[in-house]
Formats: structure tokens, sequence, C-alpha cells
């Protein structure tokens, strides 16, 4: 921060007699700076004006100016991606060198060059025709940039080009001439540095800046800053030059970006104030031109100290009249969709900072805001550009409804009212006495005075005035009379109030005051930074929950692949069940018919022990009781009832196990031969019957396979001499038995396939088994009980003594390959 702490003759005022010490008096008075005018809804409403000025790149200052196309110089390189602004008379766009889709923006008008004529008869001539007119109450003109894009430059010009704010003062005067009416023109300059107001023309006037900051009193819509100079000014060059010398003081330093950069926001204010007949009316305007700071990158200017501190101000304030302007643009947009439109409108945050709270009128939408914003054609200005551009487009949305002023001043709040006549007479000419004692030295070294004081207003302050003067210095010093008084009891109050003591309770009032300010603003300033932590908190934890869901349906979705997946298998399963459900009768049908060959080649061959085998099974027709014995339990025992004879034993050992079901005979122990004879009687009846009711198709085939069909013999046969027990097969079958056992392999192998082709009820080939080896043990014992050592009984014997163990299931029919295979399954033995 620079401070001018002793300004030379060249940064002085070089003629301060421009200022009449009497005006000065009411430039000390209060009056709302910018207010926002009273229009009536609907009314006056127009778009903001957004002027959009391209600083040349350097060494490029004399680029071709205003035209479209792009600018020349505009090459120059640098860090991150390289940009061009192309543009025509009201848009910009902005490119990447690198390519890339460029975004185009769209401007009241697009100014490029040096040239400041043109910018100023565009953008600010018919703002000061409404000051000058008194058509508009209120007009404020912002310049918004990047540091270093030329608002400075645009405002306050160079001596070859002088800027808008010179230009203005004159060609105010000159309007104000042609208009041949009498005005009086109050001027004020002030900057926001650091958020805080500092009087210029006040520094100016002294000669050093002012290290007492001044207060902002919001008035409802309107905005006071008690203490401010006001500046009575009669011409234009005093107005130049009072201009200049103050803004020598603006704070200003070297910055990596610009060489002056400008470290506060600076406020020029011209009023306006309407005279007939040497009285002031009460009409009056405003305009005000607002150079902003430039926004700034830390990682660009490389700031640090008391630079990065007061780069973080700028920013901060400018952030928030983005915010402001945000706010605003919502609640247009929500009144645009009329009642039900969705949502609530915003605060607008004009209260966030010192700047945005001096213009609060404009920046709710009331008065006249234009704006330019200001950007560089730096090749590597790309970001900066970009958010100025963005502002801008935001900026361009609004609606400002703006109204001439009405014929009363603004009126000061209910909570200060203006003080009686008598008592504000009083307090005004010993205010006036107390400074004039006090900016006194400071004119004095000034030369007299070059233009003669206006007597009117010098002499009888205006009727308005009187009245805003109770704004707010009023109201201190009658309080510090009010006070003085009480304190000094009914002398002092017959003698009148001793100055000092009532000047030095105002100073200690203003004091308080200004403590007051910045205990607001450091509670204010606590409330955002926890504010902002608490929502940049709650937006972790939201982050958090939210990656948490995402993982819970990913989780979800997951479990539902799978689930589905599951149900398909199932489904699929179900339909292979039912298909081999379906199967199941015909290919038992087809086993069937493979059976009947050889069925009918072993009733063919009068196999007598074919014919022996349906004897037993006729008997179990007889008696069908015998098929319900359990597997080893009674059949055996039962056998043993069977008639064991030697006479019968021809027969039986033709027919061994033909025998076996003749256990079903146990009530009837001593009719073996009658059982044979049945048997035989089924042999001729063609060997289909005997099967044991009550069991299942498979378990009657294995039972009589096992009761005596000639195929079935065969493999028994076959089976006794796999497990290695007995006698070769042969002997057991005799001549038919070779045949047999030819035919019976073959079929076998067959059988095999067909029955490893499809799975075969593990219930019915167990039935199968057990009851095969019921057949088998029955018979066995039945001819072990006779002593009998054929070699069926010895096979069978063999059996029983468990040499053939599992395999003699495998002997049992053509099912018992199946069978023990699915016992060996059940079991967990592997096939040796
Ligand atoms: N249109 C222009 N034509 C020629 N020179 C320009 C133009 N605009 C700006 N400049 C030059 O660029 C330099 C920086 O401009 P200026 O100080 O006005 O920037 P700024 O936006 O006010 O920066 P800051 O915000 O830091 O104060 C100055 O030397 C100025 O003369």
């Amino acid at each position: 921060m620079t401070e001018q702490e002793d300004l030379g003759e060249d940064a002085r005022i070089s003629d301060v007699s421009e200022i009449e010490p009497r005006r000065l008096r009411y430039s000390e008075e209060v009056l709302p700076l910018h207010w926002s005018d009273a229009v009536q809804p609907g009314k006056c409403v127009r778009p903001l004006k957004v002027y959009a000025r391209i600083k040349p790149a350097l060494g490029a200052a004399a680029a071709p100016e205003g035209g479209a196309g792009i600018s020349a110089g505009a090459a120059a390189a640098g860090e991150g991606p390289q940009q061009l602004l192309q543009t025509t008379s009201t848009e910009i766009s902005q490119v990447l060198r690198c390519g890339g889709n460029s975004m185009a923006y769209s401007f009241t008008r697009v100014f490029e060059g040096s040239d400041q004529e043109e910018f100023y008869g565009t953008a600010i001539e018919p703002l000061l025709e409404e000051l000058v007119g008194l058509r508009t109450g209120s007009s404020v003109f912002m310049a918004y940039g990047a540091s270093g894009t030329g608002k400075s430059y645009t405002m306050q010009g160079t001596a070859a080009q002088p800027g808008m704010i010179p230009r203005t003062l004159s060609r105010l005067y000159q309007l104000l001439e042609e208009r041949g009416k009498e005005h009086q023109v109050q001027l004020c300059f002030y900057e926001v540095y650091e958020n805080r107001v500092y009087d210029l023309l006040q520094s100016a006037r002294l000669g050093k800046r002012q290290a007492q900051h001044l207060p902002i009193q919001v008035l409802g819509a309107n905005c006071c800053v008690p203490g401010l100079l006001r500046c009575h000014c009669t011409a234009a060059d005093a107005g130049q030059r009072l201009y200049a010398a103050a803004s020598r003081i603006r704070t200003q330093s070297a910055t990596h970006t610009n060489s002056e950069s400008s470290r506060s926001h600076a406020v020029f204010t011209i009023q306006l104030l309407e005279v007939e007949q040497g009285a002031v009316t009460g009409r009056s305007a405003t305009l005000s031109l607002v150079d902003l700071a430039g926004a700034e990158r830390a990682g660009r200017t490389k700031n640090v100290g008391s630079k990065l501190r007061e780069s973080a101000n700028i920013n901060t304030s400018l952030s928030v009249l983005g915010r402001c302007l945000e706010a605003l643009r919502h609640n247009q947009a929500l009144a645009a969709r009329g009642p039900g439109g969705g949502g609530a409108p915003r605060v607008i945050p004009v209260r966030e900072s010192s700047l945005t709270s001096l213009f609060k009128g404009v920046l709710t939408g009331q008065g006249n805001l234009v704006l330019s914003v200001h950007l560089s054609q730096h090749g590597d200005e790309y970001d900066t550009n970009r958010h100025t551009l963005r502002f801008g487009a935001l900026a361009s949305r609004l609606q400002m409804a703006a109204a001439a002023p009405a014929a009363a001043p603004p009126q000061p709040p209910a909570g200060l009212p203006p003080l009686p006549p008598s008592q504000q007479q009083q307090q005004q000419s010993t205010q006036g006495r107390a400074k004039r004692q006090r900016v006194q030295p400071a004119f004095e070294e000034q030369p007299p005075i070059a233009e003669a004081p206006e007597e009117g207003v010098d002499e009888e302050p205006e009727p308005d005035t009187r009245q805003l003067k109770a704004v707010a210095q009023g109201e201190v010093e009658a309080r510090a009379a009010a006070a003085v008084e009480a304190e000094a009891g009914p002398d002092v109050q017959g003698g009148g109030v001793d100055v000092n003591v009532v000047e030095a309770l105002r100073a200690q009032v203003q004091q308080l005051q200004q403590q007051l300010v910045v205990v607001e603003e450091t509670a204010r300033a606590a409330a955002v930074a926890e504010w902002e932590e608490l929502v940049a908190s709650g937006r972790d934890e939201l982050e958090e929950a939210r990656q948490r869901a995402e993982q819970l349906e990913e989780q979800l979705a997951a479990a539902a692949k799978e689930l589905a997946a599951a149900q398909r298998e199932a489904a699929a399963l179900r339909r292979e069940l039912a298909q081999e459900r379906a199967a199941r009768p015909s290919r038992e049908e087809a086993l069937e018919e493979r059976m009947v060959e050889p069925r009918a080649a072993a009733g063919g061959s009068q196999d007598p022990v074919a014919g022996q085998a349906r004897a037993p099974a006729a008997g179990a027709e007889q008696h069908p009781e015998a098929g319900r014995h359990p597997p080893g339990t009674e059949a055996p025992a039962q056998g043993d009832d069977a008639p064991g004879t030697s006479g019968r034993r021809a027969e039986e050992e033709r027919a061994p196990l033909a025998a076996l079901p003749s256990s079903g005979n146990q009530q009837q122990p001593h009719q073996p031969a009658g059982g044979a004879s049945a048997g035989r009687a089924g042999a001729a009846g063609g060997g289909s019957t005997g099967r044991p009711r009550g069991s299942s198709k498979r378990t009657g085939a294995g039972a009589a396979a096992g009761e005596g069909a000639p195929g079935r013999v065969a493999h028994a046969a076959e089976g006794t001499s796999a497990t290695g027990t007995a006698d070769p097969p042969q002997q057991g079958t005799g001549r038919h038995g070779h045949t047999c056992k030819a035919e019976a392999t073959g079929r076998r192998s067959k059988r095999r396939r067909a029955t490893e082709d499809c799975e075969v009820d593990e219930e019915a080939a167990g039935k199968a088994h057990t009851t095969t080896k019921q057949a088998h043990t029955a018979g066995a014992e039945e001819l072990g009980a006779d002593g009998g050592a054929g070699r069926h009984a010895g096979q069978g014997q063999a059996e029983l003594d468990g040499t053939a163990g599992d395999d003699m299931a495998t002997a049992d029919a053509g099912k018992t390959p199946v069978a023990g295979r699915t016992r060996r399954k059940r079991q967990g033995v592997r096939k040796p």
C-alpha cells in the first residue's frame, strides 16, 4: 500500500482555490450518495447495458480499433492455455489456440484498441445526459476486469488519452451551459480499501492520506457516508485538477502483473442539484463512475504479505458483487415466471461487503447500472478473460428499473428525525465555526479564492440540506449537545453550549461509531467463515453418503445379477428334470421292448429253468405277502421252512433262484411241488407272471430275473462267475446256458449302455437289488437247507457267504449293474 504521507507540490491540488472554503461546509452534510429510484414495478425497466473493452496485447497498442476480426498482436506467448479473442461489434468468442470449441458472449458493444473518445461517446455520454436532464435519479457505471486489463486506463486515462472521468467533467459543464439552467455540482471521491471507505478529497485537501476511514450508513434503500467531503465545483478544469490530485492518493502499488495496480475500488460521484432562483429545489441526481480493483490470482501476481491481504480483500468484494448479481438474476427470473414458478427468492448479499453496501440500490435492480468488462488480448489470459466474460454474460441478463428522481429528496429514516430549526441552526453555525477552524490551516497556504462565492447558496442553506443534515451528523451533535447540557447544568444551558466540549463529544461518538462498524465487520466475517466451514463439512459428509449409497447400489446390482443367474440355472435344471421324467417311460418301454426278444428266445429254448423260474412268481402271485418281506429278513428265514428234500433237488437245482419267492409260501411250507408246478405253469404261461404285487416294475423285473427268466439266469450265472465264487457259469446253465450267456452278454452290454444313458431311479434300483438279493438268499438257503451241493446251491451259498459281496447284485439281473453301481455310489465304493 502506498501511503503518501506528505504530498509534494506536484501531488497536491494545485489550485485549491477552485474549492470554495464556504462550500466545504455543505460538503459535510449527509446526503444520500446512491439511492434506489422510486419506480413503480414494471415501469421503466430496461436491460442492463454491458460493454466489453479489450486491451491490445503488448506491443500492439496500434492494433486496429473497434473493428471486427482478430486483433493483431494477440500472439503473446505465456504459460497456460493460449487464447485468442475473436470479436464482432457485439460479440466476443474466446478461442483456444490449441483448438477446441469456442464460446461466444454477447455484449451491448465491443471495443478494441486505445481510443477513448469512442468508448466515452457510447458508454458514458448517455448517462451524463440523463444526469444533466435529471432523468434518472442514480446512475452507476462500473469498470470490471482482471488486474492490468485497462480499467484505470479507461476511467482515468492518460494525458494523451484522457479517460472517462475527465471527459465527463469537461462535458458536464458544456451540457449544463447548453441547458441554460442553474445547477449545483458537488463532487465526491473516495476509495474502498480493504473493505473500508477512505475520503480521497479530504486527503488531497489536507495534503496527506487520511488515516481514518468513514462509516457507511445504509438507510433503507439509500446509502450515506457521514463525514465524506463534498466539493462544490463550478468549472470543468477545477474538477479535473481536483480529481487528478486525489487520484494520486489512491492506493496503488506495483504487482507482478501491473506496475501501477490499483489496490482499492475508487468511486467518483457527481451530484447535481437543481437550483431555481438561487435555491436548491430538492431534485437531484447522481452519476457514480467506479474503477474497481482488478481481480487477481495469487499464483500469477505472486503477491505476499500485505499485497496478498489486499488481493484477498479485492477478490472477496468482487466475489460478493458477483453473487449479488447472481441473486438478482435469480429473483428476476423467478418474478418473470410469475406466481407458482417454483423456488424461493434469494437474499441479495449486499451487506457482505462495503462495496456492495454502497451500491445497494442498483444491486437490487433499482436505478441505472451500466457495466464495462475489461479483457486482455494477451495469449495467456485465458482464465481471467473467461471469468470476466462469464461475469459480463451474467450481468447482461439483468433488468434495471430506473426512474427520474422524485420532486422531494429522499427522506431521512424514521429513527433519525430532523432537529428543530432553532437547535439545528445553532448547531450549524457551531459546526461551521469548528470546521473553519479545523480546515483553515490547509487553505491558508493556498492562493486566494479565484471565484466569487455563490452568495445565495452560501449564505442561506437550502431547505433540503437542512432536512438531510439531521440524518447522521445532526443526530450525533444533537445527542452530544443534549449530553453537554445535562452535564453542565442550568448555567451552561442558559449561556449556550461549549463548542469544545461538543466537539470532543462528537469525536467520541464518531469513534464509537467507527468501532461499532469494525465490530460488525469482524462479526460478519466470522459468521461468513463459520458458515462456509459448515457448508464445506456438510458437503464432505454428503459426498461420503453419496459414495456409500453408490457402493450399496453396486452390491445390490451384483446380487440381483447373481440371483437372476441362479434362477435361470434352477429353471434349466427344472426343465432338464421334467424332460428326464417325460423321457423315462419311453426309455423303460424301449428297455422292455429290448427284453422281449431275449425273453422270447429264452421261452423258445424250452429251458426248464426258465419254466421253473416262473413257478415261484406264480406262487408269489398267489401269496402276495411274500413280496412285502424286506430283503434279508423274513424271506431267508421263511426259506428255512421251504421243503428241502433230496427228491426235489433235481428240480430245485434247475431253478435255484426260482424257488426264492416261494418264501411267500410260508403259509404253505409243505407245498414246494405246488410252487414248482406253479412256476412251471408260469413258464408255460410265457414267464411273464409271478411278479410280486406291490413291487415296482423294475423291482418286479429284478425279481423276475432272479426268479428264472432265462436271460436273467444266464446273467446271474455269469455274474456269479465274475465274482469268482462258485462254479463257472456254464456249469450252472448247461447247454442252454451257453446260448443264453452269449445272448445275455450282448444284451447286457446293450442294456448297460442303455442304462448308463439315463439315470436310473436309485430307489427302484435299490429295490430291484434287495428283491433279487432276497430271492437269492431265500433260494440259497432253501437249497442249503437241503444240503444240496448243486452248482446253483453252491453259487447261492457262496453269495450268502458274502464272497459275492456287492457284485452279487450285478449277478442278479440285467438291471443289477446299475443297481450295483448306484449302490457303490451310495456307499462311496469305487468299482474295482
Ligand atoms: N486500451 C488500452 N490501450 C493501450 N494501453 C492500455 C489500454 N488499456 C490498458 N492499457 C495499459 O495497460 C496498463 C495497465 O492498465 P491499467 O492500469 O489501466 O489496468 P487496470 O485494469 O486498472 O489494472 P489494476 O486493476 O491492477 O489497477 C497501463 O499501462 C495502461 O496504459
